[in-house]
């Protein structure tokens, strides 16, 4: 491989699409980000505008390999990463969406599932190691199906294609040519066999998709297409998807039986390599699948939180009591403990490992001495908090403690929020020197396609530590303050239930 070659990582998230340039050492290049608008057309409801993200993407893209001083002829592969079961369907006559893509925050379709889990819950759980929620794609793909004019007929004339959102931007990088995904992607739509490794017949009756509607499902590290011409000037090959939490576990190097990661942005996404076989949880986490690589599938345990680092948000623009995310840090410091207060963030309801889409936001323990101080440092409590119920319930699923937990995401710059994480998880939190592990995950991949690493041992030396967090030996104090974090869980329970 020539010296002047690098690895284009597209990160396309949940509020902004990325575009990373990587070195052969793993060093970034150059950086482009576009943040595009979040719709909210009703409550519950958020929709992205799929054309604004492919437009975003691109031009990030583009924008990335100008300020590397570089042209296509230098990127040796493409590697994609996205926000996962956010779902898109489009006429492949027209090439344009049908309508706008229903983001996996999104909760319309909370009674349809409330409806399936009584038939189908083992069911669906066998087969995609899912358990039934909106937040997964097909439920999202049904209500398209039923409420978008002629949508239904069209899909069954073959005349429409669905696409998370891996899927949509290759079918656009390739000007309609190429429609595929990728395991980790297709293992969160509700609608694939995450054993047999294909879409499955019974759930796509279940859900009423029309087969020819789907992508090609391939591995995550191959060449699957190349880019039109007319993008980037020359055709640079597609070589890597995987959605961005298994992108994430991948650029952290998790790479054994056991290695797990949390990444603190506006949800907490804790995932655990659980190596080749899949772990049926008992305790409500998700099997999924981790990657494929040639022929091997790794499979995880996942825990999703929903209200992470979005709950400091809430405190900024909510509550109006900080100005920025990182004075967290400095005002929590300012008291010695929360003083009682618990917050229980379940903003949007609570995800891994209660899944209890009616609980709601709650915040006990409130007496005339409670400060912002207090509250604040409740909150990264309560991210800490709900990532170790998160990692608990892995545990008792694994039979096996967590020696080290790998961090990254905005929030994981928190020092005091990682101090306190190691000490309430007794674990050692480690955070590693390049935080843009989700791209890196995907470049990685791609390159691993392409030849650009010939192998995980090169990638091994990439990844370095930036700081290790180890726990304290408070086990007393910490006792007592999980146990009234977990009766305040309880309390939000079912709030917004008639
Ligand atoms: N120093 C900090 N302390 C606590 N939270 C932070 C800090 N910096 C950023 N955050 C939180 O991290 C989140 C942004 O992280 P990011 O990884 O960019 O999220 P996403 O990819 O989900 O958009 C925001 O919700 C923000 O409130
Ligand atoms: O875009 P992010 O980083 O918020 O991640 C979203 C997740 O993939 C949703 O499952």
């Amino acid at each position: 491989m020539p010296d002047n070659q690098y690895i284009l990582s597209l990160d396309q998230g949940t509020t902004s699409s990325r575009a990373i340039i990587f070195d052969k050492k793993g060093d970034i290049i150059s950086v482009a980000q576009k943040e595009f608008k979040q719709i909210f057309p009703k409550s519950g409801w958020v929709e992205h505008n799929p054309n604004e993200i492919w437009a975003t993407q691109v031009s990030v893209a583009a924008e990335a390999i100008a300020e590397g001083g570089l042209t296509g002829l230098n990127i040796a592969g493409i590697g994609i990463t996205n926000q996962r079961e956010t779902t898109i369907v489009w006429d492949i006559d027209t090439g344009q969406p049908i309508y706008n893509a229903i983001v996996w925050q999104d909760r319309r379709t909370s009674k349809f599932c409330d409806k399936l889990k009584k038939k189908y819950a083992d069911l669906i759980r066998n087969k995609t190691g899912l358990i039934i929620d909106a937040y997964f794609s097909a439920s999202k793909i049904n209500w398209i199906l039923n409420n978008v004019k002629e949508a239904k007929e069209k899909a069954i004339a073959g005349k429409l294609k669905f696409g998370t959102v891996d899927s949509w931007l290759i079918w656009k990088l390739t000007r309609g040519k190429v429609h595929v995904t990728d395991v980790t992607n297709a293992s969160r739509t509700m609608l694939f066999d995450i054993h047999k490794l294909q879409w499955d017949k019974e759930l796509l009756e279940i859900f009423d998709v029309p087969k020819s509607m789907l992508p090609e499902v391939k591995s995550s590290s191959e060449v699957y297409a190349k880019t039109a011409t007319t993008l980037f000037a020359s055709k640079i090959p597609i070589a890597g998807i995987a959605g961005d939490q298994q992108a994430a576990l991948f650029g952290q190097l998790c790479l054994k039986k056991g290695m797990a990661k949390n990444t603190y942005g506006t949800g907490c996404f804790i995932v655990m390599n659980t190596g080749k076989k899949p772990v049926v949880s008992k305790n409500k986490l998700l099997t999924t699948i981790a990657w494929k690589i040639g022929d091997t599938t790794n499979y995880a345990l996942e825990g999703s939180v929903f209200i992470g680092g979005a709950a400091i948000q809430w405190l900024r623009d909510g509550l109006g009591i900080i100005k920025k995310a990182k004075h967290t840090e400095k005002i929590a410091k300012e008291v010695k403990d929360s003083g009682g207060v618990v917050f229980v963030p379940a903003l949007a309801g609570l995800g891994a490992p209660h899944w209890d889409q009616y609980a709601r936001g709650t915040i006990l323990g409130l007496t005339r001495g409670t400060s912002r101080g207090h509250i604040v440092r409740a909150t990264l409590e309560a991210i800490a908090f709900q990532s170790y119920d998160v990692l608990k319930a892995m545990e008792a699923d694994t039979n096996k403690s967590t020696k080290e937990l790998r961090v990254d995401g905005g929030a994981s710059a928190n020092n005091l929020l990682m101090q306190i994480q190691s000490d309430i998880a007794s674990t050692q939190v480690v955070r590693p020197k390049t935080m843009e592990t989700t791209a890196m995950g995907a470049a990685f991949l791609a390159g691993l396609a392409v030849g650009y690493w010939k192998d995980i041992d090169e990638l091994e030396k990439i990844w370095s530590v930036e700081k290790t967090f180890n726990p304290d030996n408070c086990q007393e104090s910490k006792n007592r303050v999980y146990k009234q974090w977990k009766k305040g869980v309880k309390r939000s329970f079912s709030w917004d239930k008639d």
